[in-house]
């Protein structure tokens, strides 16, 4: 009887001890988890007038960038090397894979270059800490309230918020103004404006009624259409008066009316800026002053749309001709090469 009871404990002991040594496993893999680099180097700060809206030399310098997603992965961005001038706007094209998003989410350091840098008006990016960089640079959006994706980092008040909403028309122009809005994240915030709701009264965009600035907004943003995503993550541009904004555009089809809203906004509203947008659809950015065609994580061709149209044998040529609606393009390019 003793000597089954002591096998009984031996065989518990034992299961005990092997679930307990995975635990340890687990926690072992966790501290080896790549750490977010550090939001503030403290002495490394970017000084507050930076980046520079009207820097003379050129505010976005890539050299040599290459990106990888794990080691033992092929190059995703392979030595690639521009320059960008404060208040240009730059369309960021190629086929599906071939690197825009991550060239683009580099420069915000979501993935960090195994080779290269990025200089954004005079700093390289790497040397600062992300809150520097993350805060004066647009981002995508994230889970939380929809005022923490306006305002990540609390520097604004609900009133420069609903504004902003209000700029990228995702109010209805005859929204009551006198509900009053909920309490904002912190009590130090000024909560100087009152509640609007979204509409569909000036825009197609899906109806989204009694959301308040403490609205839910999934990771994502999935739980906004990708039409109320993109003016979303435009306002928070406008909030931040960013001299740098990246805008990825939708890949699903808006309607028109929404598109015509976010093009004006951007045409309106971002003129001092330089704006890199992510793009999918030819007409969005057939009137930018250049663009950047990627193929493979390489760039393969840069320059202005009105150039580009122009190159036989060209990419981008050969993508305008895909479209169907080659000579629409070719016309918004030239028309735009004149102005
Ligand atoms: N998190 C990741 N881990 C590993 N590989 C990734 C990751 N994200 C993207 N990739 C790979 O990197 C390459 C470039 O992807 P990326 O999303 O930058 O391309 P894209 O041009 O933006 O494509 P799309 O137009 O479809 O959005 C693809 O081969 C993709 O499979």
């Amino acid at each position: 009887m003793a000597f089954t009871l002591s096998v009984y404990w031996t065989c518990r002991y034992w299961t005990t001890l092997e679930l307990d040594l995975n635990s340890v496993e687990r926690l072992i893999e966790y501290l080896d988890v790549p750490q977010e680099p550090p939001a503030i180097i403290e002495t490394k700060r970017a000084p507050a007038y930076w980046p520079s809206y009207s820097s003379n030399n050129d505010l976005l310098v890539v050299e040599n960038l290459e990106v990888k997603y794990a080691p033992e992965l092929p190059s995703v961005i392979n030595d690639v090397s521009f320059s960008l001038k404060a208040g240009e706007r730059i369309g960021l094209l190629g086929r599906t894979g071939s690197g825009k998003s991550t060239l683009a989410t580099s420069l915000m350091r979501f993935v960090e270059p195994t080779n290269g840098s990025i200089t954004i008006d005079g700093i390289d990016i790497s040397t600062i800490g992300v809150y520097d960089l993350r805060s004066k640079i647009d981002a995508t959006l994230f889970s939380g309230t929809l005022r923490e994706n306006l305002d990540p980092f609390g520097d604004h008040s609900d009133g420069e918020c609903t504004e902003a909403l209000r700029r990228v028309r995702m109010f209805a122009d005859d929204t009551p103004q006198t509900q009053s809005i909920r309490p904002s994240r912190t009590p130090s915030r000024a909560s100087s404006m009152h509640s609007e709701h979204f509409s569909t009264a000036t825009t197609n965009i899906d109806s989204k009624p009694n959301i308040s600035l403490d609205a839910q907004v999934s990771a994502g943003g999935t739980n906004f259409s990708q039409g109320q995503r993109q003016l979303i993550a435009m306002a928070r541009a406008l909030i931040r008066r960013s001299p740098i904004i990246i805008f990825d555009e939708a890949t699903s089809s808006i309607d028109f009316e929404t598109d015509s809203i976010i093009q004006a906004t951007i045409r309106e509203e971002f003129s001092g800026s330089l704006l890199l947008t992510v793009a999918h659809r030819l007409r969005t950015i057939i009137d930018y002053d250049r663009l950047i065609i990627l193929d493979k994580g390489k760039i393969v061709e840069f320059d202005t749309p009105w150039n580009l149209i122009q190159k036989e044998d060209g990419v981008f040529r050969s993508m305008c001709m895909k479209t169907g609606t080659f000579s629409e393009l070719e016309d918004a390019a030239k028309a735009a090469s004149l102005t």
